[in-house]
């Protein structure tokens, strides 16, 4: 028996995602809760005739949608439009995800949480203080969602949107955090590839997958951000996060964005190399507990240009957290 809810399940994202997660064949309830339409939602979806029972919930029945959940996924918030960057979102979804994470703080605390609502390198520490603040937060058991950022660079390194062909994927990682500079992909490891690209078009490679989400908001021109792409780059995380959690024998590798807390094996070695930095996307691994350990042998693959790019991106980083960090401290003490 395996419950998730999906927190902003009738959105852009939401709905897709909730789609593909009643096609789970390892879900076996769904809850799906958002301020509008979640019942709509809930009802459609129940007409499919797959395993997975699904139930909608209405703004006032957080408490319900949380109720004995094993898994949440959160993409509650508004997504930009052209000219914005994700930090520009903060004003408005910081409040969203404070007030989800006392939800979760109350009614799903032993819950695995997984935040896709942008901006990500600031709204998982919101998520971390928070559960902290309320004495249940289990550094295991948070992620920001990062997959898409490797989803993009798969495609782009091997050219699927023109060949259309698929071939076996590159051994490659995007590391670092969720937003243009901070997104910092490792594709020298994918020697085979790699190598046969000409070096002014490795930058433009890296680029564009820096700053993919822009595309997207430039083409849906005002109407929003990636969706379809980031429900796909949803659904296989969980679906390789509950293959771990159910006991898998394999080995279960995925990049994402996680609290570098002491009892997490790797995370004093990450911390050596960068003495601030508290959250980081790295290849974790997952098991029966979330976050198993760090694999830090990444560290020492990435070539020159990547080093760099890794510390570029570590500065942005640690200002993007702080400012999650602040603002639960400074709503706190607003309160006193
Ligand atoms: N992590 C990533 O890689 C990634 C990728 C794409 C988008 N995003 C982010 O995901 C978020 C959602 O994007 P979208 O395109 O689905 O937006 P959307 O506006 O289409 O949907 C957001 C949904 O959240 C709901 N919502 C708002 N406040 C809520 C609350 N307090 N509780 C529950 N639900 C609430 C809205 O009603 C809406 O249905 C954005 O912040 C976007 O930037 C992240
Ligand atoms: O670009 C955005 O704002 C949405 C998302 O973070 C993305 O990478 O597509």
């Amino acid at each position: 028996m395996t419950k998730l809810a999906v927190l902003g399940a009738s959105g852009g994202i939401g709905q897709p995602l909730s789609l593909l997660l009643k096609l789970s064949p390892q879900l076996t309830e769904l809850s799906l809760y958002d301020i509008r339409l979640a019942k709509g939602v809930a009802t459609d979806l129940s007409h499919i005739n797959t395993n997975v029972k699904v139930q909608g919930y209405d703004k006032d029945e957080l408490a319900d949608a949380l109720k004995d959940t094993d898994l949440v996924v959160i993409p509650a918030g508004i997504p930009r439009k052209p000219g914005m960057t994700r930090d520009d979102l903060f004003k408005i979804n910081a409040g969203i995800i404070r007030t989800l994470a006392e939800g979760v703080a109350s009614y799903a605390p032993n819950a695995l949480v997984l935040v896709i609502s942008n901006p990500v390198n600031s709204t998982v520490p919101i998520f971390k203080e928070v559960l902290s603040k309320r004495g249940v937060f289990n550094p295991r058991k948070l992620f920001g969602i990062t997959t898409l950022d490797l989803v993009r660079a798969r495609t782009f390194l091997n050219g699927f949107e023109t060949s259309g062909s698929f071939q076996k994927f590159d051994e490659i990682h995007v590391i670092g955090g969720h937003s243009g500079n901070t997104i910092v992909p490792v594709l020298s490891t994918a020697s085979k590839t790699y190598s046969k690209i000409a070096a002014k078009d490795r930058d433009a490679l890296i680029h564009r997958v820096q700053f993919g989400g822009d595309e997207v908001v430039k083409a849906k021109d005002g109407a929003g951000s990636a969706t379809l792409s980031m429900a796909y780059s949803a659904y296989i995380f969980i679906e390789r996060l509950l293959k771990a959690i159910n006991g898998s024998s394999d080995e279960v590798i995925e990049d994402t964005f996680i609290y570098l807390d002491n009892s997490i094996l790797g995370a004093s070695e990450v911390r050596r190399v960068f003495p601030k930095v508290d959250f980081i996307s790295l290849p974790i691994k997952l098991g029966k507990r979330g976050v198993e350990s760090i694999d830090t042998s990444i560290l020492k693959k990435l070539d020159h240009n990547e080093e760099k790019l890794l510390n570029i991106a570590v500065k942005e980083l640690n200002i993007n957290i702080a400012k999650g960090v602040n603002f639960v401290k400074n709503s706190s003490k607003a309160k006193l």
